[in-house]
């Protein structure tokens, strides 16, 4: 009866622990099977927008070989205002191919693509955005507009306030593109530099301390290194991480260049202008060595022979150095085109710049501007015959019409691939952000219960709120715990079970018998029996530029850190610092309890 009795007791007893302890353990070890399941579905899901990333880098690179690695487009600008009363428009268009007339005499010239005068900077922008993709993609990419003075080259590469050129539309597209891609980390600099009487000057440089509307107009030097890859000694690079600051230094940039006055155009580039984006790309799914590729934008300084824009002096010395170099980077492309085994980069400034990025697996894109006028015929003739060079080269251009059609049903197919592949990896991303949203939802759940997160500075999200994308730092969940709870680990079995419970009470171990009571079991009033060193994690967080160990701020690891208006998470470093504090107690009895949890703890790692 008596030992009856105690068996009920015991029972009660175990009863009354269960009741109490096992729900909550239960509920973490919910709690740490769902984070183990987002974490797996968010590092499968990142494998596929991988796959798929490499499917779509694949699809366009099959359609820039079908349409070639260096394309020539050509635009006409409209009639002027005060060129409306013409007589006679001697340049027709086709898709295709523009005819020009002249006296007595018809040519016609092809071309990757023609605009007309009433062409749209939209129409212009959706045949550029494939080569600008395939920078995101790791390849140089060269944009250049060439023309003779006041032909559009300034219009379509800047563009006009409502109408936006090439330039601000890339800048914004690759940003948002680049932010949108959960599955690798991207990082911009710009850099804007002109060549100006075969000096290299830097549109960026900061003004000079007391002289606020110079700079020191220092010429720059050129670098090439062992593996061909140019540098520019001394140039500004600033890192871009949204629009605003891209577009604010390329005015910037814009305002600084040398303009003068001519004949032709009144404000007149007297220069060639090159804006430098610097993209690199770290693959966060493979971890692969971090590319970085170079976008250039190229707006040239007029290409007419000097006599035409009336220019005499100085401003006659900058137009022959233009057509220099213009001369120079014709010689360099036919000798591209030619698969010539040596390519004259050296022979100006230009070309030795934009070497590594007119080379055999770059990108390029000229586009020819043209003036309608007829007034304007012959240099009309002279550019026409720079874009057939830079493209006629290539022998097989010219293509039977059957082929070209061919041709042409095979990128409508490939573009049709690539819409598909597109509309997949849309899904994906969602579905990556979705889970870290849950995961994140999780972590923070599991700390305000149990104590304690770690944050993972590898795992970036964007998390929109509204037109707004912020990275945050995902809070993961504690190391240890995490071990627990996957499939391989024994959690249950490092839990005090029933069993330990009793063996602790036979041993007559009045303290753990003690702590072991309902209420000082429960881990939000003792937090000593929880991970208390993953809840001492601190970041750190140091501006990536200034190598100095400057400390900016702490912030608390469960907290979620977001972006300051004029900070980046890219622009910073981040640094987990746990500090492996030893808890201790004058109390023996607590302290007898802490090496017990200790030795456990021990075991777990
Ligand atoms: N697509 C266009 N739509 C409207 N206006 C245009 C267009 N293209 C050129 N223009 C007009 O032609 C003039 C010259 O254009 P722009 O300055 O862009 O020429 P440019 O080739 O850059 O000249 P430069 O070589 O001297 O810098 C400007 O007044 C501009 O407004």
């Amino acid at each position: 009866m008596q030992i009856f009795f105690e068996g009920v007791m015991a029972n009660s007893v175990s009863a009354l622990h269960t009741d109490v302890n096992v729900v909550p353990e239960q509920e973490q070890h919910e709690l740490e099977e769902k984070a183990s399941n987002l974490e797996r579905e968010i590092s499968q899901l990142r494998l596929k927008l991988k796959y798929l990333n490499g499917k779509r880098r694949e699809a366009l690179n099959r359609i820039l070989d079908i349409k070639g690695s260096i394309r020539v487009f050509s635009r006409i600008r409209p009639f002027l205002q005060s060129e409306k009363f013409r007589h006679f428009d001697p340049i027709s268009v086709e898709s295709e191919k523009i005819l020009v007339q002249t006296k007595g005499s018809r040519k016609d010239f092809r071309f990757d693509k023609v605009f007309a005068q009433d062409a749209s900077q939209d129409d212009v922008y959706a045949e550029v955005v494939p080569i600008l993709k395939s920078a995101l993609d790791g390849h140089n990419v060269c944009v250049i507009a060439y023309g003779q003075t006041g032909t559009g080259k300034t219009i379509t590469m800047d563009g006009m306030e409502k109408q936006p050129g090439i330039v601000p539309r890339a800048l914004k597209d690759l940003l948002s593109e680049a932010s949108a891609d959960n599955s690798s980390s991207y990082s911009f600099s710009m850099s804007m530099l002109e060549v100006y009487m075969g000096s290299l000057r830097d549109l960026l440089e900061p003004k000079l301390p007391n002289k606020l509307f110079e700079t020191s107009r220092r010429n720059l030097t050129i670098l090439t290194d062992k593996k061909g890859a140019v540098e520019i000694e001394g140039l500004t690079e600033v890192s871009v991480h949204d629009f605003e600051t891209a577009s604010w230094c390329y005015n910037k940039g814009r305002l600084a260049r040398s303009t003068a006055w001519t004949n032709v155009n009144e404000a007149s580039s007297r220069s060639h202008c090159l804006m430098r984006i610097t993209i690199s790309h770290f693959n966060n799914a493979t971890k692969d060595q971090k590319e970085v590729s170079k976008l250039w934008m190229v707006d040239l300084g007029g290409s007419e022979r000097c006599l035409k824009t009336g220019a005499t002096g100085h401003t006659l010395d900058e137009g022959r150095a233009i057509n220099l170099s213009l001369s120079a980077l014709s010689d360099v492309i036919v000798a591209l085109r030619r698969k010539r085994r040596h390519i004259p980069y050296r022979n100006s400034k230009l070309t030795q710049i934009l070497k590594d990025s007119l080379g055999v697996s770059s990108k390029v894109l000229i586009i020819v501007h043209l003036s309608p006028r007829e007034e304007d015929v012959a240099e009309t003739i002279c550019s026409l015959g720079f874009g057939t060079r830079a493209r006629a080269v290539d022998s097989d251009r010219e293509i039977s019409e059957d082929m070209r059609k061919q041709k042409e049903k095979q990128i409508l197919m490939i573009e049709d691939e690539m819409r598909n592949i597109e509309g997949d990896r849309q899904k994906v991303v969602n579905q990556i952000k979705h889970a870290e949203f849950l995961l994140s939802d999780n972590s923070k759940v599991f700390t305000a219960k149990y104590g304690g997160a770690e944050c993972d500075s590898e795992t970036p999200a964007v998390i929109s709120k509204g037109n707004i994308e912020h990275q945050v730092q995902i809070p993961k969940m504690p190391k240890k715990v995490l071990k627990r709870s996957s499939t391989d680990s024994l959690p249950r079995f490092m839990t005090s079970t029933m069993a330990s419970r009793q063996r602790e009470t036979a041993s007559g171990k009045g303290s753990v018998r003690k702590l072991n009571t309902p209420s000082s079991r429960s881990r939000n009033s003792f937090p000593l029996m929880s991970f208390q060193s993953v809840s001492d994690i601190h970041l750190r967080i140091q501006p990536r530029s200034a190598n100095k160990k400057t400390r900016y701020g702490e912030v608390n690891a469960a907290a979620t850190l977001t972006q300051s208006p004029n900070w980046s998470v890219s622009d910073y470093k981040m640094e987990s610092n746990i500090h492996g504090k030893l808890l201790t107690s004058p109390n023996p009895i607590l302290r007898a309890t802490l090496s017990h949890h200790r030795r456990r703890m021990s075991d777990l790692i």
